[in-house]
């Protein structure tokens, strides 16, 4: 008998959640700003395996000191002329296109991928400042996928901390002065947590 589509599988395929309708925004000192979607993306266990999957992930290494050591987290970088493992990434990019054109006056056109493979994984308090994030207002919109993990936010000058949570499918935008005038980290934790990807589309010189 030919196989009959069921609810079952129009509920497990990845699609995005109308981005006009839900976002919320939360304003912060110094002309920053965090728009926060959970569950923007359903059905996003098929992106999740095709990101856990060989997409070319690699250790970085950086200098410390006098010695060299990994980074904890595995990175792949996709420039905005490569194909996206999954074609849900490439309509986020579109759909996050649209919604944010005129408030950024320019496309999101980088996807920077981290994995954390378990709660040892982290990325240390930093803002993206590579490039123009340093100098002026941007946007980095960030899509998580896997197992739920903190996303801190602190100013520069020192200020109490934020917190989100970042689970399987939300999304958080970070924008205006947000790369300059704070700092965010996902930190470790000893909680026993899955491997968890972020997906950060960034525009044109912005790292
Ligand atoms: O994994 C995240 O959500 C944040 C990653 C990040 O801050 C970065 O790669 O610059
Ligand atoms: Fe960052």
């Amino acid at each position: 008998m030919a196989h009959q589509p069921s609810m079952w599988d129009v509920a497990e395929q990845a699609s995005l959640s109308p981005l006009g309708a839900g976002v919320v925004r939360h304003p912060l000192a110094h002309g920053a700003w965090v728009d926060h979607l959970p569950g923007w993306v359903q059905g996003s266990d098929e992106v999740l395996d095709v990101l856990l999957g060989d997409i070319g992930w690699r250790a970085d290494r950086r200098q410390m000191y006098d010695r060299e050591v990994e980074v904890p987290r595995l990175l792949r970088w996709y420039a905005g002329g490569e194909a996206l493992p999954h074609p849900l990434l490439g309509q986020a990019r579109a759909d996050l296109d649209a919604h944010y054109r005129s408030e950024l006056g320019e496309p999101f056109v980088s996807a920077g991928m981290c994995l954390y493979r378990d709660g040892r994984d982290s990325v240390a308090w930093h803002g993206d400042r590579i490039g123009r994030g340093r100098t002026a207002d941007t946007m980095v919109a960030i899509v998580s996928f896997g197992s739920p993990r903190a996303l801190m936010l602190r100013p520069v000058g020192g200020g109490a901390s934020i917190r989100f949570t970042l689970g399987h499918g939300d999304l958080v935008v970070m924008g205006g002065s947000c790369q300059r005038t704070w700092e965010h980290c996902i930190p470790k934790t000893t909680k026993p947590v899955g491997p968890r990807v972020s997906v950060q589309f960034r525009p044109r010189g912005v790292a």
